[in-house]
């Protein structure tokens, strides 16, 4: 028969190390979060988020997640509070889901992990005049992790999970005037810790906020994820886009703070 040479070489968490030695680094996520053990620390103020709701760009499927992306050439729609020093630009949101039921998610608490997990992503503008300088600076990034959890539709996800079939292969399309603050929780009480990126390079720059109330999404919404393709139009394989989390990290000493 033809050769068949994959284009789509899933290369899994557990060699990234030979390529991306930071891999086994001292603050690499995810993380395990255990909450009886992360210190209540009362100066941590509230997270703000200030998201103008027309910054969002296109849907993007980048071969390894489904991205959404903003115009960060100004701070229109920024992070701030909580531990940050200063306003972070949102960049972006992805997500990371499994194949079924309740893994998927990066982080977990207390063992558990959750069907999926959304990260908004920022960069810190005021000290870097690039992402790219942010994404390799210890202070560069702020990632607000949220948890998913499977329940009841998610009224404004369907936004994103009904376009999602236009983005099956590795292509992106518009989408305008989407506020991610419409997939935030009820609260924000959050753990913070200081990590990494979670996809290759890497980059030990990520001050991660990871909130503790999930949202609920349904089965059928998630579903519509692993609907995704790994691979291009082009491509005679067809790999299903599902499982695209990397596991917990050694914690190597860090702290894990809480607020309220
Ligand atoms: C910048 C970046 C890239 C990948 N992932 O998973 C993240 O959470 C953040
Ligand atoms: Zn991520």
């Amino acid at each position: 028969g033809h050769h068949f040479i994959p284009f789509c070489i899933i290369i899994s968490p557990s060699v990234w190390h030979k390529n991306y030695p930071v891999a086994q680094g001292n603050r690499q996520s995810p993380i395990d979060i255990v909450p009886h053990q992360a210190l209540h620390d009362p100066s941590l103020g509230p997270v703000v988020l200030n998201y103008d709701q027309c910054t969002s760009m296109n849907i993007t499927n980048n071969g390894h997640s489904v991205v959404v992306q903003f115009d960060d050439s100004d701070d229109r729609s920024v992070i701030q509070g909580g531990p940050l020093d200063n306003p972070y630009r949102l960049k972006q949101f992805h997500f990371h889901w499994g194949e079924k039921g309740c893994h998927g998610s990066e982080h977990t608490v207390a063992g558990n992990s959750y069907a999926s997990e959304l990260h908004l992503v920022h960069w810190n503008a005021v000290k870097y005049k690039t992402f790219g300088e942010a994404a390799t600076a210890p202070d560069g990034l702020a990632v607000l992790g949220i948890f998913l959890e499977t329940g009841d539709d998610h009224r404004w996800l369907h936004v994103i999970t009904d376009a999602l079939y236009m983005v099956k292969f590795k292509v992106s399309t518009t989408v305008n005037c989407f506020n991610p603050k419409c997939l935030l929780p009820s609260s924000l009480h959050y753990w913070t810790y200081l990590g990494s990126l979670t996809t290759p390079p890497l980059h030990e720059s990520v001050i991660w906020i990871v909130l503790r109330e999930p949202i609920i999404v349904s089965e059928k919404q998630l579903g519509k994820f692993r609907m995704l393709l790994f691979t291009g139009e082009e491509e005679d394989q067809r790999i299903r886009m599902e499982n695209n989390f990397r596991p917990p990290q050694p914690l190597k000493g860090r702290k894990v703070r809480s607020s309220i």
